[in-house]
C-alpha cells in the first residue's frame, strides 16, 4: 500500500525525472489498447494516467481492464469528477482545483467521491490542482467554470501552490490545459518548485522532447503528457528508453 506515491518521493530523491502519459478515455479507441501499450512500455514512460474533462460512465474501467492485460506500470486516476473513480486502478489523484474559486471543485466533488471511496482500495493521494492560463479557453475552464491564474502575476502561482503544501497536499500540479498553445512557462516551474518540498508535476501543451527536458530542467518532476499522442503515435520514437 502507499507504494506510487511513496515511488515518486523516492524518485526525487534520487534525482530521477517521471514521464506520465495521459490517456484519455473519451478519445480512446479500446482496440488500439496494446498497440498503444506497447509502445508506452519502450518509452521513457513511468505511469500512465487516466482521465478527462468529460468522460462517459463505465467507460475508465473498461479501458483500465483492457490496459492491465498488457501493462505493469501504475495506472492513476487524473479524474475530472467522481464518476470516473474506479478501483481498477491502483492510485487516485484526490484533486482540488485551488487556482479556481468554485467550492464544488475545491471540496464538492471530493465529499461525493467519500463514499464511492470507502468501498476501494485505491492509493489516495491528495494534489494541488493549479491551471495556468495560456491563450485559449481550455476545457478544464469551461467544465469547472473557474479563471485560471494569470502566467505574468508569477507570484500569485507560487503562493497558490504553496498554500496547497501548507494544506496538506502531497502532490501540486501545474496545468497550461489539454493541447495548451503554449506549456508552463519556465520561469514559473523553476520559482514554484524553489519554494515547494512536495514533488511537482507539470502538464499540457508539452510535445517536443525539447521541451520535455526544458520543464525537467527547469524543476518538473513528473510531466504529463497526451494530446502529443493521440495526435502522433510516432512521438513515442522520440522518448524510447
Ligand atoms: C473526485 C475528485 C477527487 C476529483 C474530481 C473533481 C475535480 C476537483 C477535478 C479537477 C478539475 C478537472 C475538471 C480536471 C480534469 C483533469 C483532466 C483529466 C484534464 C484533461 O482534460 P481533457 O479531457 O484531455 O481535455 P480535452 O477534452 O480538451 O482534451
Ligand atoms: O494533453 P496535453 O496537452 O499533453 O496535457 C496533458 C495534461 O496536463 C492535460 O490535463
Ligand atoms: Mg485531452
Amino acid at each position: 500500500m502507499k507504494a506510487i506515491y511513496t515511488n515518486i518521493l523516492q524518485a526525487v530523491s534520487n534525482g530521477e525525472k517521471l514521464l506520465a502519459i495521459l490517456i484519455d478515455p473519451d478519445k480512446f479507441l479500446l482496440n488500439n489498447t496494446q498497440n498503444f501499450i506497447d509502445k508506452i512500455e519502450k518509452s521513457i514512460a513511468t505511469h500512465i494516467f487516466i482521465g478527462g474533462s468529460t468522460v462517459d460512465d463505465f467507460v475508465t474501467e473498461t479501458l483500465i481492464s483492457e490496459i492491465k492485460k498488457f501493462s505493469q506500470l501504475p495506472i492513476v486516476l487524473f479524474p475530472g469528477d467522481v464518476s470516473q473513480i474506479t478501483n481498477q486502478a491502483d492510485a487516485l489523484l484526490f484533486l482540488s482545483l485551488i487556482s479556481g474559486r468554485n467550492p464544488e471543485y475545491l471540496i464538492g466533488k471530493q465529499v461525493k467521491a467519500v463514499s464511492k471511496l470507502r468501498q476501494m482500495n485505491l492509493e489516495i493521494i491528495s494534489t494541488g490542482y493549479v491551471l495556468i492560463e495560456n491563450g485559449k479557453k481550455t476545457a478544464v475552464q469551461r467544465v469547472t467554470e473557474t479563471k485560471p491564474l494569470s502566467r505574468t502575476h508569477i507570484q500569485n502561482i507560487v503562493d497558490t501552490a504553496k498554500a496547497g503544501e501548507l494544506l496538506g497536499m502531497k502532490l501540486i500540479y501545474l496545468e497550461a490545459g489539454s493541447g495548451a498553445l503554449h506549456p508552463i512557462p519556465l520561469d514559473i516551474i523553476s520559482k514554484v518548485k524553489s519554494e515547494l518540498t512536495v514533488p511537482l508535476i507539470v502538464g499540457g501543451g508539452i510535445k517536443t522532447k525539447e521541451q520535455l527536458e526544458d520543464a525537467y530542467n527547469a524543476g518538473a518532476d513528473l510531466v504529463v503528457i497526451g494530446t502529443a499522442f493521440e495526435n502522433d503515435e510516432s512521438f513515442f520514437e522520440e522518448l524510447k528508453s
